[in-house]
């Protein structure tokens, strides 16, 4: 992706006209110029009283010369807010597209890429990457202005006088060569500048999420402030400083070339070469008139610099977040399932340089509808990576998934994932209902308010939560409210229970999810809570990324197809089982 190419992409005819009314503008402001002179020159040759005209009561010499001088103005005036505003409005457009893009990128990318590049990063590229981006391609229409009235300029040189001219060129090729140094520098600054900007917001990350902490404590605050902090940010602006102050040098120098050049040819090079007077007063003319187009030139490149090492910075995330390989929408009908069979299952986290990343699996095991599943097993020991893989929210590096017995493919992950609902521990809480809206909506939300105790705490009016500024336990409570809502073949629960008390830890083992398995859902239960582990009719204990044991202690449930609203409270029909739970968990969560 380059820098114009995102604006042509954007509106390819208002950008062709654009350039075409900025060129043309560029065009008709370098003859203004040859236009006065031609006017005091021949104001010189004729007689008084020739080609005068009277407007408003004012007399107008060379009125004929007058209207096209001020025709041209009125062209310049028109033509240069065309295309500027034209060029400023598509550069808005094209702000929104680029972060659309991002958003799009990142809600296509895979969890796994998602972990691994962090929030700081992607939060960096799209505050501050996009705005800069936007600013440099946003100065290219007024490069492109100043650049066409230089070259004017230069042609009404060359029409003057042809040996200034080439004066005139070699101290702008020289000045050229020589502003690439001072740019090549600060380059390199805004470039290291930029690398801190992503280390700064993880640091400002952690300033916000780590407030409790650094409360505390004055001395760790003083050390996070110095060492992390403050660290990156002046960092930011050592690097950013020396890039402006360099940038700024240049600029200034560029600025003095047109004057460095009026000089030579007003001291040096008329002891030369031949030049009338009105030659020397358009060239000094025409060199003072491009002053300005030149310093605008120079006044971009920074921008159009930082925009270009923004745009790196884009292509560099959109490069290393690959979009998932299926399609994002769901497909067509799916055949139902009653089982989820995983064979041969195998992912490994990305280790780091000296080490290999862990390793969940060979794995094989079912998942039933109409069943309850627990995963248990010490901390770290694969529980949540196993987890995200049935919930398809990782890729598995080899074996195969089958839902009932059609094989987990490109082709209908989508649809097979859209019947999956999961709250894992580092859940999200959004501010309002996501999930399609059903006809009983309103009395469902009645009664799970009422079983989660969250009447009081919020209302939920026209889907949209009044607060979620609650404790961690309601938070978690609302957000299974809002999953409880939804219609899913599939419910995953990551250690929901571990922040609730006592009584809500028994309203959810024992009454919602047997309410969720009478209605048909396969349930997953990531849990520490022994307690409860009678509650599930399958146990699987994991123990270093692979499954030590599973215990089935079912009699077989009947899977219930049809998913009626919520269903009186289904006593399990597990207690009294023999439960060898405890002890098995005592043994597999003792972490080594
Ligand atoms: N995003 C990640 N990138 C790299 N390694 C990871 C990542 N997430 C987890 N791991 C590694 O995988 C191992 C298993 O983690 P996992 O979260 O699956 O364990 P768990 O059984 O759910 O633990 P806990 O009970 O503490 O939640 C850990 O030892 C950790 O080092």
């Amino acid at each position: 992706m380059k820098l114009f190419d995102l604006f042509i992409q954007r509106a390819p005819n208002r950008i062709f006209l654009s350039i075409l009314l900025g060129a043309l503008s560029g065009i008709s402001y370098s003859l203004l110029i040859p236009l006065v002179q031609v006017g005091i020159n021949s104001s010189d040759s004729a007689g008084s009283g020739a080609d005068v005209a009277l407007f408003l009561g004012f007399e107008i010499h060379q009125y004929k010369l007058a209207l096209v001088f001020f025709g041209i103005c009125l062209f310049v005036l028109v033509s240069r807010s065309i295309s500027q505003v034209s060029l400023m409005r598509v550069a808005m457009d094209v702000t929104t597209d680029l972060r659309k893009t991002l958003y799009e990128q990142i809600a296509r990318s895979p969890i796994a890429d998602l972990e691994r590049i962090g929030s700081s990063k992607l939060i960096a590229t799209i505050t501050t990457d996009v705005g800069r981006i936007v600013i440099g391609a946003r100065a290219i229409p007024d490069l492109l202005i100043s650049a066409v009235t230089i070259v004017g300029m230069l042609g009404f040189m060359a029409y003057l006088n042809y040996s200034v001219f080439v004066v005139v060129m070699q101290a702008i090729v020289f000045g050229v060569i020589t502003y690439q140094v001072p740019v090549f520098i600060a380059n390199k600054y805004f470039h290291r500048s930029r690398q801190r900007i992503d280390l700064l917001q993880e640091a400002i990350q952690g300033l916000i999420a780590g407030a409790k902490e650094l409360k505390l404590d004055a001395d760790k605050r003083e050390r996070y402030f110095a060492d992390v902090l403050m660290e990156n940010e002046y960092a930011v602006l050592a690097a950013d400083k020396t890039g402006n102050t360099v940038m700024r040098l240049a600029a200034n120098y560029g600025d003095m070339i047109s004057f460095f050049v009026i000089g030579v040819i007003a001291y040096v090079f008329i002891n030369y070469h031949a030049i009338t007077p009105s030659e020397l007063t358009g060239v000094v003319m025409a060199m003072l008139y491009i002053t300005t187009p030149i310093a605008v030139v120079i006044g971009t490149v920074p921008s159009v610099v930082m925009a270009k090492i923004s745009l790196n910075k884009v292509n560099g995330i959109m490069r290393s977040i690959p979009a998932e390989s299926y399609p994002a929408r769901r497909g067509g009908e799916l055949p139902a399932w009653t089982e989820l069979r995983v064979r041969n299952l195998c992912y490994q986290h990305r280790g780091s340089k000296d080490e290999a990343g862990f390793q969940v699996g060979p794995i094989d095991l079912t998942i039933r509808r109409g069943e309850v599943t627990f995963i248990v097993g010490g901390n770290g020991s694969g529980k949540s990576t196993l987890s995200k893989l049935l919930t398809l929210h990782y890729a598995a590096a080899s074996g195969e998934i089958l839902f009932g017995d059609q094989r987990l493919t490109d082709e209908n992950f989508a649809a097979y994932r859209q019947r999956i609902c999961s709250i894992y521990s580092d859940y999200y809480l959004f501010d309002r209902l996501l999930c399609e809206a059903k006809p009983d909506e309103a009395a469902r939300i009645k009664e799970y308010m009422a079983l989660l105790k969250l009447e009081g705490k919020l209302v939920i009016e026209a889907r949209q939560f009044s607060t979620t500024a609650l404790s961690d336990g309601q938070r978690k409570r609302l957000a299974l409210l809002a999953a409880l809502l939804e219609d899913k073949d599939l419910y995953l629960f990551d250690e929901w229970a571990a922040d609730q008390d006592p009584s809500f830890k028994e309203v959810f083992y024992r009454r919602i999810v047997h309410e969720l398995k009478a209605r048909g859902k396969a349930v997953i239960v990531i849990s520490h809570d022994d307690r409860f582990f009678d509650e599930a009719d399958r146990l699987i204990y994991m123990d270093q990324g692979r499954v030590r044991e599973s215990v089935d202690r079912t009699r077989r449930a009947p899977v219930l197809e049809s998913a009626g609203n919520t269903l009186p409270h289904q006593p399990s029909n597990h207690v009294g089982h023999p439960a060898p739970a405890q002890e098995a968990y005592a043994i597999v969560n003792a972490e080594p």
